[in-house]
């Protein structure tokens, strides 16, 4: 094992010695136990990181034949980011004039923008690059045994997507997992990453151990779909995960975290766009292959142990998707921590960059070759399939492993690996699945101490969430908060349109308070009406964006309670406040006496309250927004049907009088009608109370008006926890 922080390795200098060694990794300083070790000594060390088994052992004639073929004169495909020294860096990144704060400036600077400058030095060579003896954190191991999904078919009997399949990967491993398209590559992943929510079989033990509630704390998963909000910018999306998913030192600022995710970005090749919208269909953002590189950056960002990427690389050109592996390759060796990615057929200057392959044919998924990637084609070799010169190994290997090909050699390579290497995974796998290493809480307690060496740091959280909920509610209400003022067009078509309904009705009732007090009950009935009906326009918008939460939610980024909260509570207030514009509007034309404008507000800012949580419900309930039309058809006939003018006491059948006391629409017109009548004191007023057989009963109408909100509230809450999870 190298050497590394949890052997009690963290040097006892001072933060201000990151200064004195340059970002170049030939001069970080060594561990406790290295401390007067040559730097080659170190590098020998570094590398023999990758030799904790005999899979990982790495000799280099057999990477020299994987490489056969590859251009290395096309590897660096980074700009060359001129070396800058440490105090250069710390002046970029910090405003604060502290000089702690300077020291924990350089620090970020010195992390991430070591990392920037080391990508050229990324060949897939062993000892490429070295590990970060005062940073590197990584220490999890991960072993499964015998994991495997079948899926029941309509026969009774089940359909094998993944055979049993058993592997170890040592801390500081980047793995390929490959196979043809439908091989499993996913599933396993989800199995590994916890996140398979179907029933699977098999165990799946991190550092010896059954993954516990702190799992979701140590790994990081990056999905194959890129579902984000629309306007908020690349670097803010990162930032976000990191706030989310790290706890740094107190004195790390806002504009430290922010000028380190720059250096973050620029590792990924996202500099340019770092400030531009994440984007949709119908607003302007980043390209496709920039997206899938910024949920990477995301996961990346979150400092975790173990890193589950699902096809990382999709839809990148093949420039950009070998910047990518370089990337995950630097922060595997540098912090020794592990990386597992679903990848399709890389090309080989990619595939060079991994330690280790995983290999699966198709109908069912089923292990092909478990192993280091540079002895893969020897392993053909010795399966009586050489790669051929000219011929790309990845390419190769899928041909003859994909079923139903002409090539196709997948029953050959299925009894070569159960003859020869599935005996030694078997008993790898044996070994290490109970070979108890660092715990869960361990492991965050020892990156906490890193850490704690620049700055007082909050002690290590038993939880599922990395940061407490008060910092996840104002993270979340920040970034919606965010939303809603970018929104303007959103904002301005809310104020257009209340303004607009507010003239329209005003138009039809304009001068209604000289009129008698019987023309007026129509006026109050149409008020009440639009005001009921006004906050249906909020559904499609919270249908679209529960998806984003699901997905951060299922990533435990943050309790769903903290976006319910945020969400309810902004858009509650906008549209209130809109709500509030129209009654304005449409008063102000009517002419009536300003004595009773509270009451008119107030009544109808009750109305669109509770009947905005009806709408807030359905929205939670529904798949859909079609679906949500339909299911909102009941509650709306209800509430509109038993209005109390159309439909009232004095007119509705006895047995359907139950209809209009649960009417919030109803209670809240006879309500209104009544404490105006009695303000008033109208006598045309007091005619119409007679008429429809108002009764005074603001118990009632508080209660059930409270009824709607809370039952409806609750449902709301229910349906966006339990309802539409991320399947998998
Ligand atoms: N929970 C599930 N319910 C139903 N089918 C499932 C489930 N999980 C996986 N499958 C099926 O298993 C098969 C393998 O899927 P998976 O996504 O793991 O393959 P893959 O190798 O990642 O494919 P690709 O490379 O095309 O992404 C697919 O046919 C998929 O539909």
């Amino acid at each position: 094992m190298p050497a590394s922080p949890k052997d009690g390795g963290i040097p006892a200098e001072s933060p201000r010695n990151v200064f004195s060694s340059p970002c170049r990794d030939e001069h970080a300083a060594p561990t406790s136990g290295d401390m007067n070790l040559p730097t080659s000594a170190m590098a020998s060390k570094a590398s023999g990181a990758s030799k904790g088994s005999d899979l990982h052992a790495s000799p280099s004639i057999m990477h020299a034949a994987l490489r056969s073929g590859a251009k290395s004169s096309s590897l660096p495909a980074v700009p060359p980011v001129p070396p800058v020294p440490p105090m250069a860096v710390s002046s970029t990144i910090t405003t604060a004039s502290t000089i702690s704060d300077c020291t924990i400036g350089a620090l970020y600077g010195y992390v991430v923008g070591s990392v920037c400058q080391d990508i050229e030095q990324v060949t897939g060579e062993p000892g490429d690059v070295q590990l970060d003896g005062k940073l590197a954190y990584g220490n999890a191991a991960l072993t499964f045994k015998d994991v495997s999904f079948s899926l029941p078919t309509s026969h009774g009997d089940s359909n094998t997507i993944l055979a049993p399949c058993s592997g170890h990967f040592e801390p500081g491993t980047l793995v390929a997992l490959m196979g043809p398209s439908g091989s499993g590559k996913t599933t396993l992943l989800d199995i590994l990453a916890a996140k398979k929510t179907s029933p699977y079989s098999g165990t799946v033990h991190m550092n010896g151990r059954p993954r516990d509630c702190l799992f979701p704390r140590l790994t990081s998963y990056v999905p194959q779909d890129d579902i984000m909000f629309p306007t908020v910018t690349v670097k803010e999306q990162v930032m976000f995960h990191t706030a989310l998913k790290t706890e740094v030192p107190y004195a790390v600022s806002r504009t430290m975290m922010a000028n380190a995710t720059e250096l973050r970005l620029r590792a990924v090749g996202l500099e340019e766009v770092q400030d531009a919208y994440i984007g949709s269909d119908v607003v302007r953002g980043i390209s496709g292959g920039q997206r899938r590189r910024v949920s990477l950056a995301c996961g990346l960002a979150t400092g975790a142990q173990i890193f589950f990427c699902d096809e990382p690389t999709s839809g990148l050109s093949a420039t950009d998707a070998e910047q990518c592996v370089r990337y995950m390759r630097l922060l595997c060796k540098k912090y020794h921590v592990t990386i597992i990615a679903a990848i399709h057929q890389p090309r080989q200057e990619v595939a060079v960059l991994f330690d280790h392959l995983l290999l699966l044919t198709a109908n069912p998924g089923e292990v092909i070759y478990n192993g280091p990637m540079v002895q893969a084609t020897q392993y053909w070799c010795d399966a009586g399939f050489p790669v051929p010169d000219l011929v790309s190994p990845t390419d190769y290997f899928l041909d003859l492993i994909t079923p139903g090909t002409v090539d196709s050699q997948a029953d050959h390579f299925l009894s070569f690996y159960r003859d020869t290497a599935k005996p030694v995974i078997v008993r790898l796998v044996d070994a290490e699945l109970h070979r108890e290493r660092r715990t869960a809480m361990e492991l965050l307690e020892d990156r906490r101490r890193i850490l704690c060496r620049f700055g007082e740091m909050p002690p290590v959280r038993r939880s599922i969430y990395a940061v407490r909920f008060r910092k996840q509610l104002q993270k979340v209400f920040c970034r919606q908060l965010r939303l809603l003022i970018r929104d303007q067009q959103g904002i301005l078509t809310n104020v257009v349109v209340a303004v607009a309904q507010g003239l329209l009705v005003g138009a039809a009732y304009i001068g209604i308070g000289n009129h008698a007090g019987y023309n007026q009950a129509g006026f109050f009935f149409m008020l009440v009406m639009t005001c009921a009906l006004s906050g249906i326009k909020v559904m499609p918008k919270a249908i679209s964006e529960r998806s984003v939460m699901k997905l951060e939610v299922s990533e435990v980024l943050y309790n769903d309670w903290a976006y319910i909260i945020s969400f309810t509570t902004l858009n509650g207030i906008v549209s209130l406040l809109c709500n509030a514009l129209f009654v304005l509007i449409v008063f102000l034309m009517s002419q009536l006496r300003w004595e009773i404008f509270g009451t008119v507000l107030l009544w109808n800012s009750a109305i669109f309250i509770a009947m905005d949580s009806v709408y807030m419900f359905v929205a939670a309930a529904a798949k859909d927004s079609s679906a949500a039309q339909i299911l909102l058809v009941p509650f709306l006939m209800l509430a509109m049907i038993f209005n109390g003018f159309t439909v009232s006491r004095a007119s509705v059948p006895d047995f359907m009088v139950w209809a209009l006391e649960m009417s919030p629409v109803s209670h809240t017109l006879e309500e209104m009608v009544y404490s105006i009548q009695k303000q008033t004191e109208s006598i045309e007023l007091m005619i119409i109370v007679d008429q429809f057989g108002y009764q005074s009963s603001l118990g009632a109408a508080v209660g059930v008006l409270g009824a709607w909100f809370v039952l409806f509230r609750i449902g709301q809450i229910v349906c966006l926890k339990a309802m539409h999870n991320i399947k998998r």
